[in-house]
C-alpha cells in the first residue's frame, strides 16, 4: 500500500490516525507476511495532540522478531510531518498453540481458571445493567480498603465505558519500560489499570472477541501488580465475553452484583448472577445503589427508583444484602471530580455505607 501524500514543509498540518495506518500497512509482520495491520497486530491506535500511541501485540514466541520491526515503525511515523511523539507497547501473548483449553482437556496439564501470581484474591463487581453504579461502587470499595491498609488492585475491565482513571483521578498512559510488562497507575493507595488507559478517551473501542481475551489476560499477567491482597475488578455491565474469559482464565474468589431497586435492573441482575453461578464464581453478595435520595437542600429522603427491591431480591436468592448505597449528589460529584466519596469525605454518611462493606469483607475474609 502507498502512503497518502504527505505535506513536507507545512508545519502546521496534523497527522491523522489513517496516514499513521497508512505506514503500518507498508510494514510486514515477519511471521504472516501480511502487513502488520491485516495481521491485527496494531492495537489500540490513537493520534491525539500530534502525539501517536499504539500496542503490537504479537505472540510470546516470536517477540524477539518484532522489537526491529517496532523501531522500524517508530522512526517511520516520527519521520511525519505533524507528528511529535509515537510510543508503541510492544505486548506479547502466550502463544496461541496449544488452543485455549475452555472446556478441559484430557491432558495432565491444569486447565481452567489459574491463580494470578501475587494476588491473593479477585473480586468481581459485576452488574447486569450498565449505569447503575458499578463503577462507583468498585472505586470506593477499593479506595476504602486501601484505607484499611489492604493492598489493594483495581482493574477496569469495563472495555466499552472504562471509567476508572477519571474517578481515581489518574491521567496519562501506562508505560512499559521493558515492552513486555505494563505499569499500572496508582492513586489513593490503590493500583489501577483500565483498559481505557490504552486507548483514546473520545474514543469508541469496538472489540473483537479475541482481542478482548488477549487484552484482558494482558491486563492479568503482564501488568506489574505488585503483591496484592486483593484484584477488584470493575466488569462491563452484562452477560458477555469479558465476564466469561475473566471466570475461565483466573480464580474468582467472589463476585459483588450491584443493582438498582427497580425491577428492570433486578431483572438483569438475576440473569448476571445465574452467569456467576454457571460458572462457578461465588456470590459475596449484593449491592444496592441508588437506594434512596436524600435532597441536598433539606435532607428530605424520597425513593427515586423504589427502595428494598434488592434486599427482597437477596432474600429470596439466598445472596447477603452488603448495602444499600442512596443516591447523593455528593457522590456523583466526587466520583466525576476523581477523588471517590471515600476520599474527599470519608465522614460522611455516604462514605460509611461504602467503608462499612469494605470492613465486613476484610472481617470475612474476602479482601
Ligand atoms: N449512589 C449514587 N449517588 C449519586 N450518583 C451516583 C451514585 N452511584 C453512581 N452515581 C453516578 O451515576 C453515574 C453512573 O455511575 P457508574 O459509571 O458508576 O455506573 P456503571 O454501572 O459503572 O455504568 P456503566 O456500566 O455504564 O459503566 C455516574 O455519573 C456516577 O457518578
Amino acid at each position: 500500500m502507498s502512503l497518502p501524500a504527505k505535506s513536507r514543509g507545512n508545519p502546521k498540518v496534523s497527522v491523522t490516525r489513517e496516514t499513521v495506518l497508512a505506514v503500518l500497512a507498508d510494514l510486514k509482520d515477519p511471521i504472516s507476511g501480511t502487513s502488520i495491520v491485516e495481521a491485527g497486530i496494531v492495537k489500540a491506535l490513537t493520534v491525539e495532540d500530534s502525539v501517536v500511541r499504539f500496542v503490537m501485540e504479537v505472540s510470546g514466541d516470536h517477540a524477539a522478531a518484532y522489537t526491529t520491526l517496532k523501531d522500524t515503525g517508530e522512526s517511520q511515523i516520527k519521520a511525519l510531518d505533524g507528528v511529535k511523539s509515537v510510543s508503541i507497547v510492544l505486548t506479547a501473548h502466550s502463544a496461541p498453540k496449544p488452543p485455549p483449553d475452555l472446556k478441559g482437556s484430557r491432558s495432565s496439564a491444569p486447565a481452567g481458571p489459574q491463580k494470578v501470581p501475587g494476588i491473593d484474591r479477585i473480586i468481581a463487581v459485576a452488574s447486569g445493567k450498565g449505569g447503575v453504579g458499578k463503577s462507583t461502587v468498585a472505586a470506593n470499595l477499593a479506595c476504602a480498603l486501601a484505607a484499611e491498609g489492604r493492598r489493594v488492585g483495581l482493574l477496569d475491565a469495563d472495555v466499552y465505558g472504562p471509567s476508572q482513571p477519571r474517578m481515581l483521578g489518574v491521567s496519562g498512559r501506562p508505560a512499559s519500560p521493558d515492552g513486555k510488562t505494563i505499569l499500572p497507575m496508582r492513586n489513593y493507595g490503590v493500583t489501577m489499570m483500565s483498559l481505557g488507559l490504552m486507548t483514546n478517551e473520545d474514543q469508541a473501542v469496538v472489540w473483537r472477541g479475541p482481542m478482548l481475551m488477549g487484552a484482558l489476560q494482558q491486563m492479568l499477567s503482564q501488568v506489574q501488580w505488585g503483591a496484592l491482597d486483593v484484584l477488584i475488578v470493575d466488569l462491563p455491565p452484562g452477560t458477555g465475553d469479558v465476564q466469561m474469559t475473566l471466570a475461565q482464565k483466573a480464580e474468582l474468589n467472589g463476585a459483588i452484583i450491584v443493582s438498582t431497586p427497580q425491577d428492570i435492573a433486578l431483572l438483569d441482575a438475576r440473569k448476571g448472577i445465574d452467569m456467576f453461578n454457571q460458572l462457578g464464581t461465588p456470590l459475596i453478595g449484593m449491592i444496592e445503589n441508588m437506594s434512596t435520595h436524600i435532597c441536598s437542600a433539606c435532607g428530605h429522603e424520597e425513593h427515586l427508583f423504589g427502595h428494598g427491591g434488592v434486599a427482597a431480591e437477596a432474600q429470596k436468592l439466598d445472596v447477603p444484602l452488603l448495602a444499600e448505597i442512596p443516591l447523593h449528589i455528593d457522590i456523583r460529584l466526587a466520583a466525576d471530580g476523581g477523588a471517590p466519596i471515600v476520599v474527599s469525605k470519608p465522614e460522611s454518611a455516604q462514605a460509611l455505607a461504602f467503608r462499612k462493606v469494605a470492613k465486613d469483607l476484610i472481617s470475612q475474609g474476602h479482601a
